[in-house]
């Protein structure tokens, strides 16, 4: 079974080696949590080039070297070649640095997973690597049924939380497990934002929070 965990990447070294299409997805989201990226591949797909040049990567022009995965806190090895990605791979073994491996995943540390992002909230989906494609027909599926207010929703008690964390104990409990019950759930799938805050405000109200 595998372990998931919410990785914060925020200025921490990624190298990318290999720059294709799979290298480009990899990229992608690793940028959007704001991690520093670099790639590391003679050819670039053309996003990658233009990141690049726009100063949001760092590419190096050539191919892999021993050594290149020194200080990074990920890897991730995306070439079309096996030999250099289990080179890749049993560098960062060596160097206690996480690795995935496209092409195997016998040698990954971690696997990316399919995601559906609705503002700070995030829904991974993983199939242990038995059928990439499920994971995102899961994901299109879901897509389809996340509303947009589950995200405004968050940012909401995200706003409010300082101030019920603040309660006294078995009123925070109450409090705060009262906000999320089942009417909430069915405001937000109707994409009712102002029902949800509603009902919210009736929990707020009968604690005096
Ligand atoms: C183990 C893993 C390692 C890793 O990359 O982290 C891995 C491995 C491999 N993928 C392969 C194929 C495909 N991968 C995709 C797509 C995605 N692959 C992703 C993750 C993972 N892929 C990790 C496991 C995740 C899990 O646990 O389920 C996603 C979720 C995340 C992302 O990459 O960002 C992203 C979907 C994002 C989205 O759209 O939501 C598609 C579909 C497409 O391209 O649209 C196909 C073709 C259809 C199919 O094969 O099902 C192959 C065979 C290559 C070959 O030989 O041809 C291997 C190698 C092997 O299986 O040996
Ligand atoms: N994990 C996943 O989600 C998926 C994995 N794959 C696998 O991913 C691999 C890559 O696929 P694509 O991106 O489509 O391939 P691609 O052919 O588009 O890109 C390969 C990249 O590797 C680079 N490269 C080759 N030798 C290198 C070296 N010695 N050092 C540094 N870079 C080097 C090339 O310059 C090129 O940019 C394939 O092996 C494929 O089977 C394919 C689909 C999905």
């Amino acid at each position: 079974m595998l372990y998931p965990i919410f990785l914060r990447l925020e200025g921490k070294l990624c190298v990318v080696v290999g720059g294709g299409q799979v290298a480009t997805r990899k990229v992608e989201g690793l940028l959007a949590c704001r991690a520093r990226v670099r790639v590391i591949s003679p050819e670039v797909a053309p996003s990658l080039r233009r990141w690049a040049q726009e100063g949001k990567i760092e590419w190096w022009a050539r191919e892999f070297r021993a050594g290149d995965t020194a200080g990074a806190f990920l890897v991730i090895s995306a070439t079309d070649n096996r030999e250099v990605n289990e080179a890749v791979a049993r560098e960062c073994q060596a160097g206690g640095v996480w690795v995935n491996v496209v092409d195997t995943p016998e040698l990954c540390d971690f696997y990316v997973p399919s995601v559906v992002r609705r503002g700070d909230l995030t829904v991974a989906i993983s199939t242990q690597g038995k059928s990439p494609g499920l994971a995102r027909a899961l994901r299109q599926w879901l897509e389809a049924r996340l509303s947009p207010a589950w995200g405004e929703f968050l940012a909401y008690l995200g706003e409010l939380r300082p101030r019920l964390l603040k309660l006294e104990k078995g009123e925070k409990e109450r409090v705060l497990t009262g906000l999320v019950g089942p009417d909430i759930v069915e405001a937000l799938e109707r994409n009712d934002l102002g029902r949800a805050k509603e009902l919210v405000r009736r929990v707020l109200d009968s604690s005096g929070a």
